[in-house]
C-alpha cells in the first residue's frame, strides 16, 4: 500500500520523540554515573531498593496520568535501572582494579566474531569501556591457555544456561587452572534462523548450528522434520558456512551475531523456554578486590570428607555465618571413582570477616578447598510493587498469617511444615500474604483475539488466566495462548480435566490445575506430583474437608511441593442445585495447612459473588478467580478487595 503524506509525517514525529528519548536516557545514565562517584566518597551501597521503591511508584502514578499502564512503565524501569546499577558497579569495580587501564584488552572466547560468547564479551566490555581485541578460541581449554601465557587478558567461558544448565566441561576445567574469576555477565539468548538476504522459510532444507542451541530449539525444529540438521562446533562456523552457501541452507544464532555475516533472522524465538540466558564467568591471572559498596559472590570449589553427612557439615557452616549460597554444583574427581568435587557460589565479599571465618572453619573440616574468586555480582533483581500499588494508590501494608496452633502430621499440615508454602510462577507469588487475582475462561472465548484479551485482562488487573475446556485446542494454538498471556504478563493457568490431557498441556503451562472432577483420580494425582510446575488443586464439589486434603497429601507424596488448593463449592443440603462456597473450610484450611489456597468464585451466583470475595479476601485467601464478563465492574471490584487488603 502507497504511504500517505500523513503517515510519513506521524512517522517523522515518532523518529524526532525517539530521538529525545534517547537523549534522555543517555542523560540519564550520566547522572547515575555521578552518583556512583558520590557513593564512592561516602562508601554507600550501589543499590539502595527503598529508592527504587519508591521512585517505581511515583512513576507508576505519573504513568497513569497520563494514560500509560502501570505494567508498561514498571517494566520500561526495571530494564532503566538495571542498566544503572550495572554501569554504576562496572565504575567502581573499575576504579578499584590497580593496575590502571590498557589501550585495548584481549579477550579470548570460543568460536568465532558472532558467537554468543563474542557477544557477551562484546556486552561486557561496551559497558566498561574497554577496547576489545578478540581472540576466538576452538575450546575451553584453549581459552585458559591464552589467559594463562599472557596471550589473553581475560577469558569468557559459559557456565549455566537456563534451559540446557551448567556447562560441565567449564566446570571440569576450573579443577585445574590457576585462572581467577574476575566477573560475570548474563546476557539474553535469543534464538533466530538466519539466512541469506531475499530467502524465505519455505526454501530451508538444511540448518547448520552448535549441539547447544539444537537442544534449546528442539521442539522448533520437530515441527520441520524435513529439515536436515547439522552440527558445527560454534554457531559463528553455522554462520560462516551459511554465508558462503546458497538459499536452502539457514544457520541457528543471535540477529546481532548474524549480522557480522550478513544474514537477516528469517523467524525469531526459536527456543523451548521462553527465557533463554546464559551466564558467563571472566577469567584472569590476577584476583580482584571487589568494593564493599558492590553485591560480591565468591565462588568456591572444594571436596569434603568421605562420610555421612560431611557436605551438610559444611553447609551449616555458611548456615552459621548467615551466608547464603546461591549455587551448588557437583563434578566427579579424574582418577577417583565416586568421589565428588563441589563448586558452591556464596553471596560474600571475601574481604568481609563473615566470609573469611566461614573459609577457615571449611578448611577444617573439608578434604581440599579453593577459592577460584571474588567478584561483583551481575544478578540485579528487579524492584517490585506490590499488586495494591499496581492498581490503586501506593499504600502497601502487608498482614500476617495468623498463628497455628493445631496440628497434624499429614504433609499439608503446619505440623509437618511451619513456614507457608511460597508458590511462585513467574510474576505470581502465592502464599506471601497478598491477593493475586486470576480470571477464568473457556479455551474457545479467548483463541481468536487472545492477545487483545491478555491486555484487556492485565489492565483489569488480573495475574492469571485459568483456561477451561482444552480438549480440542492444538499444540500450535496451546503455544500461541502461553505466548500472548505471557507477553501481556499474565501467568498461563491450563486446566486437566482428563488425564490423558495432561502430557499435551503440560509443556504449555506455567501452572495446571487438576480439576474438581479428578479430585478422587489416584494415579492423576501421582502423576501430577511428579511434575516441577505448580498445581492447583480444585475441590470436587462433593468432596469432605478431609478427602480433599488427602488428595493434597497424596500428590504432595510424589514431590511436588508447589501446590495450592481451590476452593470453588459444595454440594450443600439447603440447595442441592446450586454451589455454596465453604468459607468454613477456608478457616480451617488457613489454620491447619502451610498450603495456600485459592476461592474460585465462577460457579456462585453473581449476586453473591462480590460479598463472597471480600469474605473470602477478609480471611486471607491467596487468591480469587473471577469470571471474565463486565471487566470494568471485576476491575472496581479488584480495586476494592486489594484496599481491603492494605488497611
Ligand atoms: C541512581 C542510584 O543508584 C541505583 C539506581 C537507581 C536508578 O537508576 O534510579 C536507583 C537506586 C539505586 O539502586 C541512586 O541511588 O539514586
Amino acid at each position: 500500500m502507497k504511504k500517505t503524506p500523513q503517515l510519513n509525517h506521524i512517522r517523522e514525529q515518532i523518529t524526532s520523540v525517539d530521538k529525545s528519548l534517547l537523549e534522555l536516557l543517555s542523560k540519564r545514565r550520566q547522572l547515575s554515573l555521578e552518583v556512583a562517584r558520590s557513593k564512592e566518597v561516602d562508601v554507600r551501597p550501589i543499590r539502595d531498593t527503598q529508592r527504587e521503591k519508591e521512585l517505581l511508584s511515583r512513576l507508576v502514578k505519573l504513568g497513569r496520568e497520563q494514560g500509560l499502564d502501570a505494567h508498561y512503565v514498571l517494566s520500561l524501569y526495571q530494564t532503566i535501572i538495571e542498566d544503572s546499577v550495572l554501569n554504576q558497579q562496572a565504575y567502581l569495580q573499575l576504579r578499584a582494579d590497580q593496575d590502571g587501564r590498557k589501550p585495548s584488552y584481549t579477550i579470548a572466547y570460543l568460536g568465532a566474531r558472532g558467537s554468543y560468547s563474542f557477544l557477551a564479551a562484546h556486552r561486557y566490555c561496551e559497558r566498561r569501556e574497554m577496547e576489545m581485541q578478540d581472540m576466538g578460541c576452538h575450546s575451553f581449554d584453549e581459552i585458559a591457555q591464552a589467559v594463562e601465557s599472557g596471550h589473553a587478558d581475560y577469558g569468557f567461558l559459559p557456565i549455566e544456561n537456563t534451559s540446557s544448565g551448567s556447562i560441565n566441561e567449564v566446570y571440569d576445567l576450573l579443577q585445574h587452572t590457576n585462572l581467577s574469576i574476575v566477573g560475570e555477565t548474563t546476557i539474553d539468548v535469543s534464538h533466530c534462523l538466519l539466512a541469506k538476504p531475499g530467502t524465505t522459510s519455505e526454501q530451508i532444507s538444511a540448518i547448520y548450528a552448535h549441539p547447544q542451541p539444537i537442544s534449546q530449539c528442539s521442539r522448533y525444529l520437530a515441527h520441520h522434520p524435513q529439515v536436515k540438521l547439522h552440527y558445527c562446533a560454534s554457531s559463528a562456523e553455522a554462520m560462516e558456512l551459511v554465508s558462503q552457501g546458497d538459499h536452502t541452507m539457514a544457520a541457528i544464532g543471535s540477529a546481532e551475531g548474524g549480522a557480522l555475516y550478513q544474514l537477516e533472522p528469517l523467524e525469531r524465538h526459536l527456543a523451548n523456554q521462553k527465557v533463554n540466558q546464559s551466564r558467563f564467568i571472566v577469567v584472569a591471572r590476577k584476583t580482584v578486590v571487589v568494593p564493599e559498596q558492590l553485591p560480591a559472590k565468591t565462588t568456591l570449589i572444594m571436596a569434603t570428607a568421605q562420610k555421612p553427612g560431611a557436605l551438610v557439615e559444611a553447609l551449616l557452616v555458611l548456615k552459621a555465618h548467615n551466608l547464603n549460597m546461591s549455587k551448588l554444583e557437583s563434578r566427579p574427581i579424574p582418577g577417583t571413582p565416586w568421589e565428588e568435587m563441589f563448586y558452591l557460589d556464596i553471596d560474600g565479599n571475601i574481604s568481609h570477616a563473615d566470609v573469611q571465618q566461614a573459609l577457615h572453619e571449611l578448611e577444617r573440616i573439608t578434604r581440599f578447598i579453593k577459592v577460584l574468586g571474588c567478584y561483583a555480582s551481575e544478578n540485579v533483581k528487579p524492584t517490585r510493587l506490590e499488586n495494591s500499588q499496581l492498581m490503586i494508590e501506593p499504600n502497601s501494608s502487608r498482614q500476617e498469617q495468623e498463628a497455628v496452633t493445631e496440628c497434624d502430621s499429614a504433609r499439608y499440615s503446619r505440623e509437618f511444615k511451619t513456614n507457608v508454602t511460597e508458590v511462585l510462577s513467574g510474576e505470581l507469588h502465592l502464599g506471601n500474604g497478598s491477593l493475586t487475582a486470576m480470571t477464568a475462561i473457556n479455551a474457545e472465548d479467548l483463541l481468536p483475539s487472545v492477545g487483545q484479551q491478555a491486555l484487556a485482562l492485565r489492565e483489569a488487573g488480573f495475574q492469571a488466566v485459568l483456561i477451561n475446556r482444552l480438549e480440542q485446542v492444538t499444540p500450535d494454538a496451546l503455544v500461541q495462548l502461553k505466548q500472548q498471556l505471557n507477553h501481556a504478563g499474565l501467568q498461563c493457568i491450563l486446566s486437566v480435566l482428563q488425564p490423558a490431557d495432561l502430557a499435551v498441556l503440560q509443556p504449555h503451562a506455567d501452572m495446571l490445575l487438576l480439576t474438581g472432577k479428578q479430585m478422587f483420580n489416584k494415579a492423576l494425582l501421582s502423576q501430577m506430583g511428579a511434575l516441577h510446575i505448580p498445581v492447583i488443586l480444585e475441590r470436587n464439589t462433593m468432596a469432605s474437608e478431609q478427602d480433599w486434603l488427602t488428595a493434597a497429601d497424596l500428590l504432595l507424596s510424589c514431590g511436588n511441593q508447589q501446590l495450592v488448593l481451590c476452593e470453588a463449592g459444595i454440594r450443600s443440603f439447603s440447595n442441592p442445585e446450586e454451589l455454596t462456597l465453604d468459607l468454613a473450610s477456608l478457616v480451617n484450611i488457613k489454620a491447619h495447612s502451610h498450603l495456600p489456597i485459592l476461592v474460585n468464585l465462577c460457579y456462585i451466583k453473581p449476586q453473591q459473588r462480590a460479598q463472597l470475595a471480600c469474605a473470602a479476601n477478609h480471611l486471607q485467601t491467596d487468591g480469587i478467580v473471577l469470571p471474565v464478563t463486565d471487566l470494568a465492574a471485576q476491575r472496581l471490584l479488584l480495586t476494592q478487595l486489594y484496599q481491603q487488603r492494605c488497611s
